[in-house]
């Protein structure tokens, strides 16, 4: 895990460029530059369509630029072998949180936490005990035998959070987390992602369109038409 304020991802005059369903070309992201330090938490905002999840897909390695490199931690993406090699990459070091928690229905809340580890090879015992602790950090070991039918929104989404952390990512991204909440809920999973951040020295960028938890981010960055038009810093950063 990098110290706070170590670079943890570059993305260099990055543009993605889609193929429309009329074949013309749509500009997705273009000519972003972006740095993630360790430890703090980035606010990506902007009206819909202007390129949020791009960025996010860019950052977490789903997406390779059509121009432009995006560097982890120094190493070029873009000179990994192959998929399988990327794929491995994320799953050891990025996290994913969405806007719905899609946990698996037909298991508890730390089996879902412990299937992450799991596939990557973790021993079940040892998986599902790190799992609890997951949980138990995240103020929800209370409920780890439920399935997600029997846990509220906000429940389920602090167990997709401690989902994202089973491979301690040093990148944590998130897709709108909050938007299938109340605003209460909403500003816990926040609070929550932010925790992340100090605690863990993980980088974490959250698009959102809540301008409720605006005083949560280090730095926020706006995008229109697939660029970054304005980007602020919190007074207190
Ligand atoms: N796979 C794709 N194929 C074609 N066009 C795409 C694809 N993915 C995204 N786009 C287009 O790229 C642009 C940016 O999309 P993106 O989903 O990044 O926006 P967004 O800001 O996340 O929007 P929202 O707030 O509505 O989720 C949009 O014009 C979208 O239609």
């Amino acid at each position: 895990m990098p110290g706070a304020g170590v670079p943890v991802l570059s993305l260099d005059a990055v543009s993605i460029r889609y193929r429309g369903g009329d074949g013309s070309l749509v500009n997705a992201l273009e000519d972003v530059t972006l740095r993630l330090v360790a430890g703090e938490m980035l606010g990506i905002f902007g009206p819909s369509g202007c390129g949020k999840t791009t960025l996010l897909m860019a950052a977490g390695l789903l997406e390779i630029p059509t121009e432009g490199t995006v560097r982890f931690s120094g190493t070029q993406a873009d000179t990994m072998a192959g998929e399988a090699a990327l794929r491995d990459f994320r799953r050891r070091h990025i996290g994913f949180v969405f806007q719905k928690p899609n946990l698996v229905p037909f298991l508890t809340a730390v089996e879902n936490v412990a299937l992450a580890m799991v596939i990557d090879g973790v021993p079940a015992g040892e998986a599902e005990q790190r799992a609890m602790g997951l949980l138990a950090a995240l103020d929800i070991a209370h409920r780890a035998g439920n399935r997600p039918a029997g846990l509220s929104g906000g429940e389920q989404q602090r167990v997709a959070v401690a989902r994202a952390l089973a491979n301690d990512p040093v990148l944590l991204l998130a897709d709108e987390p909050t938007a299938a909440l109340d605003s209460r809920r909403g500003r816990q999973v926040m609070e929550l992602l932010l925790g992340i951040a100090r605690r863990r020295l993980a980088a974490v960028a959250v698009v959102t369109h809540d301008p409720r938890s605006i005083d949560l981010f280090d730095r926020m960055i706006e995008m229109e038409d697939g660029r970054i038009v304005n980007e602020s810093r919190a007074a207190a950063a």
